[in-house]
């Protein structure tokens, strides 16, 4: 039973590594971090006389390596462990997992728990990376289409207790850009039935306002009209909006996990909501509220990558007319560059 549990953990950890590699970033600081190598210089050998006996050598220890991919992945892994131990509940049955490259660590603390408590509950994949990770690590999956038909559909229900996910830039109110994995439609779903969305990141996403260093607001639109919503973008100020290309893997556009394509529409650094009279739409100038709904008045949009207004229990407290409005973390991990883990609650 043991060995069946490691073998499992091992083959997830393997599947971890894949997606590792195959996740491409558009984030513009990683390209400026250096790598810190550090590396001890191996002994002298040393000249003994050839009429001594041989000495057995052993290799020199490889040298130990540090590099700033290093730090970010201790750090993606240090937020996920505290979050899955701060949040997630035994006595929960749904559990949303997001999709990304941090993910995977919150999915490696709970594959390590017993198998008496997770084979009690069901986990909600965000698309076919996270429904790959939750199948790997043997865990219960449940299709956000089959959590309706379980459960007697009412549409202010929240069915899903937590949903782990991460988050491109992260700001002061908690506002999130996602969908740099062009996952940000079906993460929005499992986002709005959530009672809770837990964030987890690394320091690099913490910023006081998104599109600090974000390239742009992603937006998953429909192949017939691509090119017209990318026009609608640049009336509304988005400054060169571009069509997300698939390679070095895909000749042409990204196709999402729903069959659509994805523009990053970077626009000037947004304010915060609580800064709307700064607000200057002529100049490109918005809060991520109006930019998000602003956006989603142009005919092809489908889903945008801004998570904002409502978190899930001022959404529940909002009651039906709010139904499915749940968008905002209630809470951030980041994992620190020094291995502490800082939590971020909204400034209210
Ligand atoms: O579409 C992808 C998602 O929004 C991800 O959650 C987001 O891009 C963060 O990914 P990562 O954890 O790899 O930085």
């Amino acid at each position: 039973m043991l060995l069946a549990r490691l073998r499992s953990v091992n083959r997830f950890r393997n599947l971890v590594g894949c997606y590792g590699q195959y996740y491409g970033r558009t984030f513009t600081s990683v390209a400026r971090q250096r790598s810190q190598v550090t590396q001890s210089t191996p002994p002298p050998l040393s000249h003994k006389s050839s009429k001594m006996a041989p000495v057995k050598m052993e290799p020199p220890p490889p040298p130990p390596v540090t590099t700033a991919g290093d730090l970010v992945e201790s750090a993606k892994r240090a937020a996920g462990r505290r979050a899955v131990a701060e949040h997630l509940d035994t006595a929960y049955r749904h559990i949303g997992i997001g999709s990304g490259s941090t993910i995977k660590y919150v999915v490696e603390a709970i594959a390590e728990l017993p198998a008496s408590q997770t084979s009690q509950m069901k986990f909600v994949p965000t698309g076919i990376q996270s429904r790959e990770l939750i199948r790997a690590a043997r865990l219960p999956l449940l299709d956000i289409t089959d959590l309706f038909t379980e459960k007697e559909y009412e549409d202010a229900q929240q069915y899903i207790d937590v949903c782990f996910d991460g988050a491109d830039e992260v700001d002061l109110e908690l506002n999130c850009i996602k969908g740099g994995g062009a996952c940000h439609l079906q993460e929005k779903m499992v986002a709005n039935y959530s009672r809770k969305f837990v964030c987890v990141a690394d320091y690099r996403k913490q910023v006081p306002r998104l599109l600090t260093n974000w390239v742009g607001v992603p937006i998953e639109v429909s192949p017939k009209i691509t090119e017209g919503v990318r026009r609608g973008l640049i009336s509304i100020g988005a400054q060169k909006p571009f069509i997300r290309s698939g390679l070095p893997g895909k000749a042409g556009p990204v196709v999402t996990d729903n069959g659509n394509h994805v523009i990053d529409a970077p626009f000037p650094t947004l304010l915060l909501n609580s800064e709307a009279h700064l607000m200057d739409p002529s100049r490109g100038i918005w809060t991520p509220d109006a930019l998000l709904n602003r956006i989603k008045q142009i005919s092809g949009v489908i889903e945008v990558g801004i998570f904002t207004g409502y978190d899930g229990p001022e959404a529940r407290a909002a009651g039906a007319n709010a139904a499915r409005a749940a968008q905002k973390p209630i809470v951030v991990y980041f994992g620190m560059a020094d291995g502490s883990v800082e939590t971020k609650y909204a400034q209210k």
